[in-house]
């Protein structure tokens, strides 16, 4: 039987972007030259929301991008026959913070790296994410943290945007 608990409900999300806005601008002195980088799917709902939020504290655009890193990866089926396009991302010397809702393996995020880096040099990489859930399998590590979710490898971390799922929260899913 599988077992749902919720760990986090529409308020602490936000409470958590929140606080991930303003880590941000404290980190980098404010929003000069950066640009948020979100990963499909919910990278991107989540780098929108701090982007908004940032905007709200200090009256500021920031930009988005929306990232596909599946032709990157290196642990799923891709065509390797062809080689992969660099995507057409504007971060050639720009502070880059690379946004993404679960980091798990940390694959995801390898991959995001290498399609950054074939779009040109940023200025510097920083990655946030809302949950992290451990068991890295490589030496990547967020900056910017919404909430640090022990887990273990068995059970699945769900996050839900209200853009994209209709309602907004984190719930560990165990099987008993
Ligand atoms: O650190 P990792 O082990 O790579 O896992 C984290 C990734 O897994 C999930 O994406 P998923 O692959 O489910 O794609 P989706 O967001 O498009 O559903 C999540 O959104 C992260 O991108
Ligand atoms: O538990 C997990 C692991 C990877 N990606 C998710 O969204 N959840």
């Amino acid at each position: 039987m599988q077992e749902v608990t919720q760990i986090m409900d529409d308020a602490a999300m936000r409470r958590s972007m929140t606080r991930m806005a303003h880590e941000i601008l404290e980190r980098n002195k404010g929003l000069d030259n950066i640009v948020l980088v979100g990963i499909l799917t919910r990278g991107v709902a989540l780098a929108e929301r701090i982007a908004a939020k940032l905007e709200e504290i200090e009256g500021q655009q920031v930009e988005t991008l929306t990232l596909d890193a599946t032709p990157f990866r290196d642990d799923r089926v891709v065509d390797k026959t062809t080689p992969t396009e660099a995507p057409n991302l504007a971060v050639v010397d720009r502070k880059v913070i690379l946004v993404d809702d679960v980091l798990y393996t940390g694959r995801t995020v390898r991959a995001a790296l290498d399609a950054i880096m074939q779009a040109g040099r940023a200025e510097a990489v920083q990655l946030a994410t809302l949950v992290d859930r451990g068991h890295r399998e490589l030496p990547i590590r967020p900056d910017f943290i919404g909430k640090n979710v022990p887990t273990s490898r068995s059970e699945q971390v769900i996050v839900k945007f209200r853009e994209v799922d209709g309602e907004d929260g984190v719930w560990i899913a165990s099987n008993k």
